[in-house]
């Protein structure tokens, strides 16, 4: 669906984006996340045609964004972080010019708008002025114009932006939605966010790519949590030899209970590792009170990765 291939946009001597690289198929929710700075809002403008790249290419079905732009740009959705909205304009109106210079047809114009204002449950403030909206508002208005006529690329920078919590949970349940016939990309600050919508995420750090992967990868745990009785036996030099366990940790030995953190080799299937695990630790007398994958903290994964990136771009 898009290809983009070492994309990278310098402003005067600064670069904002440096060669980045990746390939989204059809009907991903994918979030572009990094810190303030990182390049967000400016791949998402030049993937959606309104920011040329100092150079590399952006390719949407097939066509070049920079020779095919006016027709990409009719199934392509783009809800900016400013919203150019013009405030002197009732909604409807402004739905009405946004449909327009989407190239809609007059029939196709009236459904499409209608659409939109119900997904975005506008149609009680439908002929009040722009100005006069507050920020959550007009957010939904900004959305509303970007999913005009079912667009098969989504581009949302910051969606949640000025929404409550309900009207944010609104706009998840719209995204998910929409991603049953069109490709979603989403920039978010908020973890909560990826964690409750994306199924696969890039990590910008200093304009470069820092990490792509699905969010389930990045979930998978590799290490468990084991609690024993303490019987006397060297019962963490015992599981080491385990050939799937890659190192052992003893976090506490109190009570006659021995409590283990344990790291899985790469590639290591958990059930299978759980199995020789608990029957290692029954066959060697001891009790098994406890044994859980543990958690992998998205926050902490994506603070490495930027942290990588920052020291290689240091360096
Ligand atoms: N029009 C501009 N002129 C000069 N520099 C710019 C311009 N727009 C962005 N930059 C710089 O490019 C870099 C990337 O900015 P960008 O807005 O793409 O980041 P972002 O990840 O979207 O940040 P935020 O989360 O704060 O919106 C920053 O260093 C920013 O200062």
């Amino acid at each position: 669906m898009i290809d983009v291939d070492l994309l990278t946009r310098y402003y005067g001597k600064t670069p904002a984006v440096q060669q980045v690289s990746f390939s989204i198929d059809e009907r991903q929710i994918v979030g572009l996340l990094g810190h303030n700075g990182a390049g967000k809002t400016t791949v998402m403008k030049m993937l959606s045609g309104y920011l040329e790249p100092s150079s590399g290419s952006v390719h949407i079905g097939g066509k070049d964004l920079s020779s095919d732009a006016r027709e990409i740009q009719r199934k392509l959705g783009y809800l900016p972080e400013n919203l150019p909205i013009y405030p002197e304009m009732s909604i409807a109106d402004y739905l009405d010019y946004a449909a327009h210079l989407k190239g809609l047809r007059t029939d196709e114009k009236r459904r499409a708008i209608r659409y939109s204002v119900d997904a975005t449950e506008l149609g009680g403030r439908y002929f009040d002025t722009i100005g006069q909206l507050s920020r959550g508002f007009k957010q939904r208005v900004g959305v509303a114009q970007a999913i005009l006529g079912e667009p098969e690329l989504l581009i949302l920078d910051e969606p949640g932006n000025g929404l409550d919590p309900e009207q944010n949970e609104h706009m998840r349940q719209l995204v998910r939605e929409l991603s049953s016939r069109a490709t979603v990309i989403l920039s978010t600050h908020i973890m909560q966010e990826v964690d409750a919508l994306c199924e696969r995420v890039l990590v910008l750090s200093n304009g470069k790519l820092a990490l792509d992967s699905p969010l389930a990868a990045l979930r998978e745990s590799r290490e468990l949590l084991l609690t024993a009785s303490d019987e006397g036996i060297n019962l963490p030099a015992l599981l080491a030899r385990l050939p799937q366990i890659a190192a052992v940790e003893s976090l506490d030995t109190t009570d006659n209970k021995l409590t283990l953190s344990l790291a899985l080799h790469e590639g290591t299937a958990m059930d299978t590792a759980a199995g020789n695990i608990s029957r290692a630790v029954v066959e060697s007398g001891a009790k098994l009170y406890s044994l859980t994958p543990q958690q992998r903290d998205l926050e902490q994964i994506f603070r490495e990765a930027v942290q990588e990136t920052g020291a290689s771009h240091a360096a």
